[in-house]
């Protein structure tokens, strides 16, 4: 069993639960509505418009190798006087993998206003997977409150390549300045399943960019199903990215045409490609313009079933960094997308 504590960092040395939301009462006035086309993220219900919101940081403090926990304690306080006035503050620190999808979970049942993974990529995955179980959304176990939680991105990681696709710089301020603005916008999500019902739903991942590609670099035969259509077999498959992001491995354009605003990701085979061609065509890779290549296919997808023709289970899928089994395995849009702070 986890244990979770947040600290509350708008006052100097409390710990607080969110399970006793009488201690973070407070009328403040609201973040401007900037904007007519998204939403702003307020929080509350109807009946109690200045509402003090919640925000819950889960903080990576072993992400970009250190980095993000030093990063984290200097910009505390400049955290706290831009946001604290409207905001109650927590801040939970993840003691090692997949505990950042636990404290989201509990944020979120406790009623979180949001929250905010401040970390890399694969902390952002782990903060996304959170918000589901069992491929359902998360509910908010307070009865008095009827507000989602929202997700918001400190980005402090190594590539944090989220953040790149949305045209965000790994600048922490900017990303203050994000939260109290509060503009909302929805992002999607893939899920991956499981040819298998009991493995139903094992994840949802954020950034969505899944790299299957085979341990060393040799190409193999992959049977494809795209948006429910004909299995079709692709040879000589080097590499098979799906993303409703852009960007992976710390910058790469791999995914060009893939936004996270959209209803649909972006899959891009690679096909027979030599390790040669991975240092001769990296540019390409780099800035987007290997679409064009002969060996490489594009295409706009709502669902993809990718399976191995051989059967051997030995293909192996990773999400934003992180491993996440073997092939067969099927992804499709998530219904219920997330509203991210933008
Ligand atoms: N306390 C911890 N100790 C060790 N590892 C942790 C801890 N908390 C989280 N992690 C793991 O650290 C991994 C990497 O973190 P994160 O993505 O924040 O940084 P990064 O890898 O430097 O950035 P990027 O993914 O953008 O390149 C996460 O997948 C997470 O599972």
């Amino acid at each position: 069993m986890v244990c979770y504590y947040y600290h509350m960092v708008a006052s100097v040395g409390a710990r607080f639960s969110m399970a006793n939301p009488s201690a973070l009462r407070a009328e403040h006035s609201m973040a401007p509505d900037l904007s007519s086309d998204h939403s702003v993220f307020r929080g509350g219900s109807s009946s109690s418009p200045i509402r003090r919101r919640d925000l819950v940081f889960v903080v990576n403090p072993r992400g970009a190798d250190g980095r993000t926990g030093k990063e984290w304690k200097k910009l505390l306080p400049y955290l706290r006087s831009r946001l604290a006035n409207d905001y109650s503050i927590f801040e939970s620190l993840t003691s090692g993998p997949s505990h950042a999808i636990d404290i989201t979970r509990e944020a979120i049942r406790e009623g979180a206003d949001a929250v905010i993974a401040v970390g890399g990529d694969g902390t952002l995955h782990e903060v996304v997977n959170g918000f589901f179980w069992d491929g359902k959304p998360v509910a908010n176990q307070k009865i008095e409150a009827v507000h989602s939680t929202a997700l918001g991105l400190i980005p402090l990681g190594t590539g944090s390549d989220f953040a790149r696709t949305l045209g965000w710089k790994n600048d922490p301020c900017e990303a203050i300045e994000r939260i109290a603005r509060g503009v909302q916008r929805q992002v999607i999500m893939l899920q991956g399943t499981r040819n298998l019902a009991t493995y139903a739903m094992l994840l949802v991942h954020c950034k969505l960019l899944l790299g299957i590609i085979t341990r060393t670099l040799e190409s193999r035969s992959a049977f494809l199903e795209v948006n429910g259509g004909e299995w079709q077999k692709y040879s000589q498959v080097t590499a098979l990215c799906i993303g409703n992001a852009k960007y992976f491995g710390g910058g790469m354009k791999i995914t060009p045409n893939a936004d996270p605003h959209s209803g649909s990701f972006e899959v891009v085979i690679l096909q027979d490609f030599k390790w040669y061609d991975f240092i001769l065509k990296l540019h390409k890779l780099y800035n987007g313009t290997h679409l064009s290549l002969k060996n490489v296919t594009s295409r706009n997808v709502y669902t993809i079933e990718v399976d191995d023709i051989s059967g051997g289970g030995s293909i192996f899928i990773q999400s934003d960094g992180e491993h996440l089994g073997f092939l067969p395995r099927k992804f499709s849009i998530l219904p219920a997308a997330i509203e991210m702070i933008c």
